[in-house]
């Protein structure tokens, strides 16, 4: 008979984001780094798409270090989606950190340190473990009640099978404990992980498969396990140093991370800074400086600025970064989307949004994206389809996307507004041109 012991374990879990860039699943390439004109989210911008797959290859084979890569672009066309794609076509594991310039001027840490911190996010641990499972099906859970209620710690006895032996276990309060919050009976084929006691419910065996219409169609069917009842699994997890950081900044984190055998490779990772220029003096010669560290991961950066200001200087440099980065730099640029391209982003976006459209609407809406913005349309899908929702349609029709274009403004009409009604806002030109230097009277009205 085995001793089940359970530790304390913490589950590592990453917030996935659902956002913007959710349908980005890669970049859309062919075997031979061909571009497909709509794959795996992506749409249009080929030749940055193609760069980018270059890139991932020169990744891959090793023979980026040192080096970054700039996506320069106009707002909207497509820098932090490729830069997502990479990152998704690097492996579904990398880590991908993304920040805006801007985050790094925060108060609570010093900016080098909060780059520091975001290159850390972007470094991923593999980490390869050899532990103990007992895996096989639940032949009976038998659990003694204690005499008098509360009394003693319960107990009780947990009997597993494979296909060739059978073996009783004695269970302690917490592995009844979670059992009971797996909701594991017999006939159940479960993992239990001897280091930490984690319990994992794999399946309902296939000898149960009677009990189905019972069940219901949710359950995942089974074989029993052959072999021995008790094995050396690997198991391989993927963190960042940023989350070692965090945990071992715990009592007992460390503990609870590395059990049993551990090995480490190294993730390659992405780490994104959009709005590039943001960055100061400072913080680009720190980015020199860590680029070339071997541990870097691969940086990506983005800015829709053309020639300006070096933040801290008085120097202008295109993008507004030192001539030295900029060496350093594989430069890919986007370009404006054709109308076609637009129409067919609108239209992944609706399918992830899950959101229905009449192809008129869609024209629509397409029309739209081009006299605004790509992002204005995205915006008004979701828009759209609440006010679909609203008058208890299915399909979002003209009406729906007329409703919420008259409701909500885009750049254009946002600033034909201003300058006609631009008196009644503080600070506003108009009441500078009358002389008033600091606005304080619009203030004060
Ligand atoms: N080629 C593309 N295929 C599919 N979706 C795209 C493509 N380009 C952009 N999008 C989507 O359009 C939206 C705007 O693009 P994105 O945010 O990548 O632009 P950006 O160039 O980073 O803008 P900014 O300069 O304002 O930061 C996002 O939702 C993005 O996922």
């Amino acid at each position: 008979m085995a001793d089940l012991k359970l530790s304390e374990t913490r589950d590592l879990t990453r917030i996935e984001r659902i956002g913007a860039h959710s349908h980005i699943r890669g970049l859309g390439l062919d075997s031979a780094l061909e571009p497909r004109a709509v794959s795996e989210g992506m749409v249009g911008q080929t030749s940055a798409r193609k760069a980018a797959g270059v890139i991932l290859q020169m990744i891959k084979e090793g023979r980026i270090a040192g080096r970054a890569v700039l996506i320069a672009g106009q707002p909207g066309t497509g820098k932090t989606a490729i830069a997502m794609g990479m990152a998704k076509s690097l492996g579904l594991e990398t880590p991908f950190a993304m920040i805006s310039a801007s985050e790094i001027f925060s108060l609570e840490m010093s900016k080098t340190e909060a780059l520091m911190q975001s290159f850390r996010k972007a470094i991923g641990v593999r980490i390869k473990e050899e532990t103990e499972v007992i895996e096989g099906e639940v032949v009976e859970v038998q659990i003694d009640r204690p005499a008098v209620a509360g009394a003693a710690l319960k107990t009780g006895k947990l009997t597993m099978k494979t296909t060739e032996m059978e073996g009783v276990y004695d269970l302690g309060a917490k592995m009844i404990e979670s059992l009971g919050k797996e909701k594991v009976q017999s006939g159940d084929v479960i993992a239990i992980d001897k280091p930490s006691g984690k319990v994992t419910k794999l399946g309902r065996s296939f000898s149960r498969s009677r009990d189905y219409d019972a069940i219901g169609p949710q359950v995942r069917f089974v074989q029993c396990p052959d072999g021995e009842l008790q094995k050396r699994k690997e198991i391989v997890h993927c963190v960042t140093l940023h989350e070692i950081d965090v945990i071992n900044s715990r009592t007992q984190g460390f503990l609870a991370l590395f059990t049993g055998d551990t090995g480490e490779i190294r993730a390659e990772g992405v780490l994104f800074i959009d709005e590039v220029h943001m960055l100061d003096i400072e913080c680009f010669s720190f980015l020199n400086r860590a680029l070339e560290n071997e541990m870097a991961p691969i940086v990506v950066v983005a800015t829709n600025r053309g020639i300006t200001t070096i933040r801290g200087t008085n120097y202008k440099s295109p993008h507004g970064i030192p001539i030295d980065l900029l060496d350093r730099l594989l430069i890919i640029t986007t370009q404006p989307y054709t109308k076609d391209d637009i129409g067919k982003i609108l239209d992944i976006r609706c399918q992830e949004e899950d959101v229905e459209m009449a192809e008129e609407a869609k024209a629509l809406l397409t029309h739209i994206g081009v006299e605004t913005s790509l992002r204005y349309a995205i915006h008004l899908i979701t828009a759209a389809a609440l006010a679909c929702q609203k008058r208890k349609g299915k399909v979002v029709e003209n009406e729906d996307i007329t409703r919420v274009y008259n409701l909500f403004l885009d750049v254009k009409r946002s600033t034909q507004y201003l300058m006609e009604y631009q008196e009644q806002y503080m600070f506003s030109e108009a009441s500078i041109g009358d002389g008033d230097e600091d606005g304080t009277n619009a203030m004060l009205s």
